[in-house]
């Protein structure tokens, strides 16, 4: 069971006792998510990043979920794409493509993964032009206050600097606010080129999931969560506060340990 708790603009805290609980928590959630959207919208429109967060969704491939998600009702985003082959490694598409989107059964057309054979930038730009034909036909909603796409639900990882989505600390792509998807050519972290959905995009949507796990993450967790005055960095993971959606962070108990407050008891 989750110890859970709102910590106040800094959403709803799910601290998992461990990576079994959490993916099993994670997929209930999305689960939910997806329900009530199809109840609402008809549709489903989720943004998945990278890395570990696939793998942390394993559960959805499984009974129950395999058969009682909408599955046909999904439209699939990247909040962040790496600028390589969709075949190679580095591939966020690859990733999810092999660790979920294979093993049930969405519909290919729903999911739309950004052209791979032209550069960061122009792949940022088709990326921009597809979403925005699908907010006109409402197969993903539009923010009233802010003009950008509301997504049901985007799905973030966070890596030990804070990163979030192809958000790095200090990088000028933070401070993007006119367009909904920016390119990189100098990530930090390997591959260099990437895209990326801007802050605006993210703290527009219904729901924003956080899923960090391990310790080597604990830091940045108490960095991003914790009221830590006016010496407060600017993490991009802090930055993460949907305006009128809900923010939620799965964490599992290494990556919470550094949370002022929480003390667990072995
Ligand atoms: O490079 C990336 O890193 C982050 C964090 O990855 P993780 O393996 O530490 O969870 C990921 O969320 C992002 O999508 C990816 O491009």
């Amino acid at each position: 069971m989750a110890l859970s708790e709102v910590n106040n603009d800094r959403g709803e805290l799910r601290i998992l006792e461990n990576l079994d609980e959490l993916r099993t928590d994670l997929a209930d959630y999305i689960a939910e998510l997806s329900e009530a959207a199809v109840k609402e919208r008809g549709v489903f429109a989720i943004a998945l990043s990278g890395g570990s967060l696939i793998d942390l969704m394993g559960k959805l491939c499984e009974a129950p979920y395999n058969k009682t998600v909408d599955w046909a009702k999904w439209y699939i985003f990247w909040a962040d794409e790496r600028v390589v082959a969709k075949n190679h490694s580095d591939s966020n598409y690859k990733l999810a493509k092999d660790g979920l989107l294979s093993k049930v059964p969405i519909v290919p057309s729903h999911i739309h993964s950004i052209n791979d054979s032209v550069s960061a930038e122009e792949a940022a730009d088709e990326y921009m032009f597809v979403i925005r034909q699908l907010v006109k036909t409402r197969m993903v909603s539009v923010s009233d206050i802010s003009d950008c796409p509301k997504f049901d639900l985007i799905l973030l990882g966070m890596g030990p600097d804070g990163h979030i989505a192809s958000l790095f600390p200090n990088h000028s792509a933070l401070n993007e606010t006119d367009e909904w998807v920016t390119f990189i050519i100098d990530s930090p972290k390997p591959p260099p080129e990437r895209i990326t959905f801007t802050l605006p995009v993210i703290n527009s949507a219904s729901n924003v999931a956080m899923v960090v796990t391990g310790e080597c993450k604990a830091e940045a967790v108490h960095l991003a969560i914790d009221n830590i005055g006016p010496d407060c960095p600017s993490l991009p993971a802090r930055l993460v506060q949907p305006t009128k959606g809900k923010l939620v962070w799965f964490l599992d108990k290494p990556a919470a340990s550094k949370l002022d407050g929480l003390q667990f008891s072995e």
